[in-house]
């Protein structure tokens, strides 16, 4: 699924129109009525439904919205904020049709700040339909009174397309100036802000991006940004019957020196529960009694080790290792003194099968990049902002202000896929491509939360090889889902990078587009992460 601006939004739209002749009043009737559906099925208490709409196509939705929700039996107000005879086009027709059908619906034409305070009472739901894509800041006129009359009260606030008053394309958007709202229906495809914004100061509500009927054809992308989510697809056809093990590879988890068998330990306890067919963990010889404790289903191989360390293999030893394997992770607990480094640097050297890299397997090539050309392998690096750094020769700030321009140009240098991790992890494609992940929260911020991913990418490379994209984008989505059902179900101080992994369960069985179309970008569905954590 693309990411848009709101200039290819329009794009878009205008595209439906002309190219694929769906009048602009269809795309209104069904953008209206997602939003209609959305606030029927997650405010199904609310009585009473106050929309307030503004004089443009945005409002137009809103009295769509209205129409449905009275014709399904709310008590509707609709709060103009301005006159009817100075609508147009669409959102005039949108309004006629709504005044000649339901009679019962209340329309106020709202003209000053007293007016709109003396409008209001008992709602238990507001939609904000005041601006959207057309919102040019700052937010004047009655919106503001209007902003600040939602902040006051505790009733929620569901938005059509945006929270009214924020910039569609803007990858830092705050709360700050703008609506308050606890979900986002949008529609077609999310909108930069969608992805990067923050829709309160706490935590990211549902968002909510519903079909209206724009072919695909129709949605263009200069940027190259897509949703991450969107590649779940792929785990979502069940396992042919005769299956066995052989169909869905072989992973070797290298790693774990003394004090740090863990990682490993996790990175491969991830990789069984992604599915993976087997799963074998190199580690050094005096852990392997550790290793082999986290689930007897893992086979181990013990490498020789100095000092806790591991170091280069001796002839044929290699060629023995590799045997069998289709996908190498190197990294997790590996250390970097010794021959540590040198051994991994040699791993990924040797070997031809797709290989993940992580932690110090990283390390191990700071000031080294030249050697991990992936050329005509398959080579997933998964760096946090530090690792990142160390190996770009740059600082953290630096990495931070500019991710997506810096994943991109590492990932195209390289030949390779990186996953630059954080909030809002990005994969960044060999071919330029970038997607973003919107799955994840701050349980997740915890030793082990990365081993954890290492090994949910590797198995999925294992069991897709030739879809590396998407292999790679579902692996980062489900483990932020993972993490997303744990916090749910615990407390978000409470989880352990281990509880993600109990959670993989609930992840695979989540359908990224709910039974109504709706795809959730950000909240799991029917759930509300600001309730929950604000509990
Ligand atoms: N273009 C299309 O084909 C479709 C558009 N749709 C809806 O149309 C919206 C875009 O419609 P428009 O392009 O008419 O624009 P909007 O309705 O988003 O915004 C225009 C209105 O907002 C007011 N406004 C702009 N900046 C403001 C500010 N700083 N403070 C206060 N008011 C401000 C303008 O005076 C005008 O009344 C989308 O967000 C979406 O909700 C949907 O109906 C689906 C189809
Ligand atoms: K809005």
């Amino acid at each position: 699924m693309k990411i848009l601006t709101a200039a290819e939004m329009g794009a878009a739209d205008r595209r439906t129109v002309e190219e694929f002749e769906t009048p602009l009043g269809a795309l209104m009737e069904a953008a209206g009525s997602a939003v209609a559906a959305f606030c029927l099925r997650q405010y199904p208490a609310a009585s009473r439904v106050t929309v307030l709409c503004g004089k443009g196509n945005n409002g137009g939705d809103g009295f769509v919205a209205a129409r449905v929700l009275a014709a399904a039996g709310k008590t509707v107000r609709v709060l103009l904020l301005g006159r009817v005879d100075e609508l147009k086009g669409e959102a005039a027709a949108a309004l006629a049709r709504l005044q000649s059908e339901t009679a019962e619906v209340s329309i106020l034409e709202v003209v000053d700040e007293v007016m709109l305070r003396n409008a209001h009472g008992e709602e238990g739901l507001f939609v904000d339909a005041i601006v959207g894509t057309g919102f040019k800041p700052p937010l004047r006129g009655l919106a503001l009174a209007a902003r600040d009359l939602l902040k006051e009260l505790n009733v929620p606030v569901v938005a059509v397309d945006l929270p009214s008053g924020w910039d569609a394309d803007s990858m830092e958007q705050t709360v700050e100036g703008a609506f308050r709202a606890d979900a986002v229906v949008t529609f077609t495809a999310p909108k930069l802000a969608h992805v990067f914004g923050h829709l309160t100061a706490e935590t990211f509500g549902p968002v909510v991006v519903a079909d209206i009927g724009s072919p695909d054809a129709a949605v263009r992308s200069e940027t190259g940004f897509t949703w991450a989510g969107a590649a779940k697809t792929l785990t979502e056809k069940p396992r042919p019957m005769n299956s066995n093990k052989g169909k869905f590879g072989h992973v070797l988890v290298v790693g774990g020196a003394w004090g740090k068998a863990g990682a490993p330990s996790m990175a491969s306890l991830a990789a069984l529960r992604t599915g993976a067919g087997l799963v074998t963990a190199g580690v050094p010889e005096s852990t392997v009694g550790i290793v082999a404790a986290v689930a007897p289903e893992l086979m181990i191989t013990s490498l020789a080790e100095s000092q806790g360390l591991l170091r280069n293999l001796e002839g044929g030893r290699l060629e023995k290792l590799m045997k069998g394997i289709t996908v190498l992770a190197v990294g997790p607990g590996l250390g970097t003194d010794g021959d540590a480094s040198e051994f991994a640097r040699e791993l990924v050297a040797k070997t031809q099968v797709p290989v993940v890299i992580d932690a110090d397997g990283l390390n191990a090539f700071v000031g080294k990049t030249e050697l991990l050309k992936a050329e005509w392998r398959t080579l997933v690096l998964t760096p946090h902002p530090g690792e990142m750094a160390r190996l770009a020769g740059m600082t953290v700030k630096e990495v931070e202000a500019d991710r997506v321009g810096l994943a991109r140009r590492f990932a195209t240098e390289h030949g390779l896929t990186l996953v630059l991790k954080g909030w809002r992890t990005l994969v960044a494609h060999p071919d330029g491509s970038v997607a973003v992940n919107t799955t994840g929260n701050p349980s997740m911020a915890k030793g082990g939360s990365g081993d954890i991913l290492t090994g949910i990418v590797a198995a999925m490379l294992a069991q897709f090889p030739n879809d590396v994209a998407r292999a790679v984008e579902t692996a980062v989505y489900l483990h932020g889902l993972a993490g997303d059902f744990a916090a749910h179900a615990m407390d978000e101080h409470t989880v352990l990078a281990t509880d993600t992994v109990k959670h993989l369960s609930d992840a695979f069985r989540y359908r990224v587009k709910d039974a109504d179309g709706l795809t959730w970008i950000c909240g799991l569905h029917g759930q509300n992460f600001k309730e929950h954590r604000a509990a």
